[in-house]
């Protein structure tokens, strides 16, 4: 009897177009979204005298290096002003659907696609940047691709690809209170470590999974790649059907029939195999924070920082004592109660309407501390709107936070927007690399609700005491 197939398995056998042998495969790409760093890409296409195959499956928006400042405008100048116009000129000149700054579709590319319905169960979905994993919550095969990769999809909506190995997470018994999908991934990334999911796509199950709202799901799936995970996806459902329908982009009528017929065959058989199964309870997570420069530097806030003392392993001794010093922390120190100066709440991680409430929850009827810069940078347009309908600015207004305009931001620093050198930001993003909120910046990647409560008390805090 043929052995049960997982999900991935389901979508990626699916997507295969022709078998290049060496375990290459030619893979059908599904949608195709490109983001403002994309114009050099289709320039390239465009000397070499081609065209792109499928512009009606191509999408793009402007998000890492676009102005946040309140009241721009599509003119405002940022540095990246000529890489916006190419990027603009040439989706126009190839029929590609461009959302532009102001347009309900704006915003960072792993927010608008799941948003607009343009991200869908059983679909390939590449882009050329890391987190595209993001879209997998939706029950997508969806992954990060390079440059060259993408003028092969613009020439062709192909690309070539080998199959990673299968890994399944199951997070079994219910998260407590205070506890969200953040922490969880954060959590996992703690435990296997920044490179645990090289080689594989990994299938997030499990009761806790199951119950994650499409949000949460997106967010799990956002930080795959902080371990190594090029793909990270969750099985649709009830939740992912309710989630899609009557978005712009989403099939209707008798097609969305039929997608949900085909959708409903996708989730692993009972007895689908893996390459590496790896179970957690849920019910033991508490809200975590890093302490260091990679996201597996990880502690539940009630816990201490690492001593390198204690560290056997010189290796890790050393690498505990560079990110101590970087981070400007005291070896063994309780993490909670570090002075904060910053705090950022946005990024394809968690800038969505559900983080924003969870976030706009703590700081109601709350002051920023003394001394803090808080900023909330909505993931896009439509987010944006749909917080300003339900009044959550003026929340985070009355409360001393900053309320911008959509994009990456102080996620990577690319538009200027930075954290000053040597300072301290509790950053709801996915990466707490050296540098990457700013030359110098030290950032500590946590939770919506974590990074507000950090705002309030000036110091890490824990949510669940405030
Ligand atoms: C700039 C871009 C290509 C990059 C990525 O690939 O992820 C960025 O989005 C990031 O988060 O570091
Ligand atoms: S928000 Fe951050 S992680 Fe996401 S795409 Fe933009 S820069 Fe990359």
């Amino acid at each position: 009897m043929r052995p049960g197939r997982s999900l991935f398995d389901k979508i990626w056998d699916a997507h295969v177009v022709a078998e290049l042998g060496g375990g290459h495969s030619l893979m059908h790409v599904t949608r195709h979204l490109m983001h403002d760093g994309d114009g050099v890409p289709l320039q390239r296409l465009t000397a070499r005298g081609l065209k792109v195959r499928s512009p009606e499956l191509t999408f793009a928006t402007l998000d890492h290096t676009v102005s946040t400042e309140p009241g721009r405008t599509p003119a405002t100048a940022s540095a990246f002003a000529a890489r916006l116009a190419l990027i603009r000129a040439r989706a126009a000149a190839a029929g590609i659907r461009l959302f532009d700054i102001g347009e309900p579709g704006q915003g960072i590319v792993h927010v608008i696609g799941p948003e607009l319905g343009l991200s869908l169960p059983g679909s390939l979905i590449v882009c050329g940047d890391s987190h595209t994993c993001t879209h997998g919550g939706l029950g997508a095969v969806a992954f990060g691709i390079g440059a060259s990769e993408v003028l092969h999809v613009l020439a062709t909506q192909c690309l070539v690809q080998r199959k990673p190995r299968r890994m399944r997470v199951r997070f079994e018994g219910r998260r407590a209170a205070g506890v969200t999908a953040k922490d969880m991934i954060l959590h996992l990334i703690g435990r296997i470590g920044a490179a645990g999911g090289v080689g594989y796509a990994v299938e997030f199950a499990g009761a806790a999974v199951r119950a994650l709202q499409i949000e949460e799901r997106l967010t799990l799936c956002n930080l795959s790649i902080e371990m190594g995970a090029k793909i990270g996806l969750v099985a649709p459902d009830e939740t992912t059907f309710e989630y899609l329908a009557g978005r712009p982009y989403a099939p209707a009528g008798a097609a969305w029939e039929a997608a949900l017929r085909y959708w409903r065959g996708l989730p692993s058989d009972e007895d689908a195999v893996f390459d590496r199964e790896v179970e957690i309870d849920a019910g033991a997570i508490a809200p975590q924070i890093t302490w260091g420069t990679s996201p597996e530097q990880v502690v539940a806030v009630d816990q201490r920082v690492p001593d390198p003392a204690a560290e056997p392993d010189p290796a890790r001794r050393q690498a505990i004592e560079a990110a101590l010093d970087y981070m400007g922390l005291q070896p063994g120190a309780p993490i909670a109660g570090t002075p904060v100066d910053w705090v950022f709440i946005g990024s394809c991680a968690n800038s969505r309407i559900s983080d924003l409430r969870a976030a706009a929850a703590v700081a109601r009827g709350r002051r920023v501390a003394e001394g803090v810069h808080a900023w909330v940078v909505p993931g896009s347009e439509a987010v944006k709107r749909q917080a300003e309908a339900e009044g959550l600015d003026r929340v985070f207004k009355d409360a001393g936070f900053e309320w911008r305009e959509p994009g990456c931001s102080m996620c990577l620093a690319m538009n200027g927007d930075r954290v000053p050198r040597g300072q301290r930001s509790v950053s709801t993003t996915n990466r707490n690399f050296v540098g990457r909120q700013g030359p110098g910046a030290r950032t500590h990647l946590a939770s919506p609700a974590m990074a507000a409560a950090a705002a309030i008390s000036g110091r890490i805090a824990d949510v669940r005491r405030l």
